[in-house]
């Protein structure tokens, strides 16, 4: 154990988000067969969780039209979630005729991101979510809440992280079972992370609350280490390092989860994932998308 380590994390749950939020920044429209096989390949590493696709307008985010397609053409283990992104109603029927059995709901606490992201005011964000929220629960489908712009935003800059509270708090009593906070520009630090997390675990249980951070400026392993020094069990990551929002220019992916699950192992917390199964499932991607890999420890591994 290190120093401030919380007995409460015995074990951290780590959410892929690689085949949504590693892939919806492609340029190239990535062959549908390829997004199936990265997901296939990605329940075979024992990840609990593995974010499929969004339902969001293709005019918006032409990457992700093939939604449907890829929810019904993965082969669904047994003990895996694949949740979908939801923005309004109208995704989350789409969603759920193709046989979603979970989604997430996504905002900001950035008025700017939120209009350029979804094009509506945090409010009218917030009245869109409880409408998604109202048939989420007539289904008894889980619903997932992104908070982003939590640690700084492309177009307001500093975000205060009163103003994460609030939404996160928002979003929780709504009836999200878990807020993820993202660093969507990855400008965080461990001490932002800290000011950042102290502020929302006042307003949302520290069991119900996850980070999700971009590597942008190399803090993402150790913003994540506060966080899970201060209690959270829950980690979003993406295999190979992908991904970026295509409404924050600049961004770069997401923490590697290769990196992500050797720092774990590094700490003896248990996931479940087998590491080298992720660093094969990262080759086949980044052979797939023709680019080399954004993970140090799959680097290493090659070198070594
Ligand atoms: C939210 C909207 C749809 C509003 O978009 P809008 O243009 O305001 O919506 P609208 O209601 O005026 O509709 C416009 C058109 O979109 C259609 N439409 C409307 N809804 C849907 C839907 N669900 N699926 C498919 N089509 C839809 C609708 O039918 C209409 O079609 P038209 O009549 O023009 O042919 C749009 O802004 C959008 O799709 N945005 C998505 C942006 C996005 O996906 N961003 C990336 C994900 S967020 C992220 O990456 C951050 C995160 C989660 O990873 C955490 C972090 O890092 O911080």
């Amino acid at each position: 154990a290190f120093p401030g380590y919380s007995p409460i994390i015995g074990r951290v749950k780590v959410v892929e988000v690689g085949p949504r939020d590693g892939l919806q920044n492609e340029k190239n429209l990535v062959p549908t067969p390829v997004k199936i096989n990265l997901i296939n390949m990605l329940s075979e590493t024992g990840l609990q969780v593995i974010e499929a696709t969004s339902f969001v307008s293709p005019k918006w985010v032409p990457q992700m039209a093939d939604h449907t397609e890829v929810l019904q053409g993965i082969r669904k283990s047994p003990g895996i979630s694949y949740p979908v992104l939801t923005p309004n109603l109208r995704g989350f029927q789409a969603a759920v005729a193709a046989g979603a059995k979970e989604v997430s709901i996504f905002g900001a606490a950035s008025e700017l991101f939120t209009q350029k992201n979804i094009n509506c005011s945090i409010e009218e964000s917030l009245e869109r979510f409880e409408e998604v929220m109202r048939a989420a629960k007539e289904a008894s489908i889980p619903v997932r809440g992104y908070v982003s712009c939590v640690l700084g935003c492309p177009y307001e800059g500093k975000i205060s992280a009163a103003k994460v509270a609030e939404v996160s708090k928002k979003m929780y009593s709504m009836g999200c079972y878990e807020i993820s906070l993202g660093d969507t520009i990855g400008v965080g630090t461990p001490g932002s992370m800290r000011e950042m997390l102290a502020a929302v675990m006042k307003e949302v249980p520290v069991g119900a609350l996850a980070v999700h951070c971009h590597d942008t400026y190399g803090q993402a392993l150790a913003n994540i280490l506060v966080a899970l020094q201060m209690g959270v069990s829950v980690v979003d990551a993406s295999v190979a390092g992908l991904g970026g929002c295509p409404y924050a220019q600049g961004a770069s992916g997401n923490v590697a989860t290769e990196d992500l699950v050797y720092m774990l192992n590094g700490l003896g917390i248990h996931t479940g994932v087998d590491l080298q199964k992720l660093m094969d499932t990262g080759t086949f991607i980044c052979n797939a998308l023709n680019r080399k890999t954004n993970s140090k420890v799959s680097q290493a591994s090659c070198r070594l």
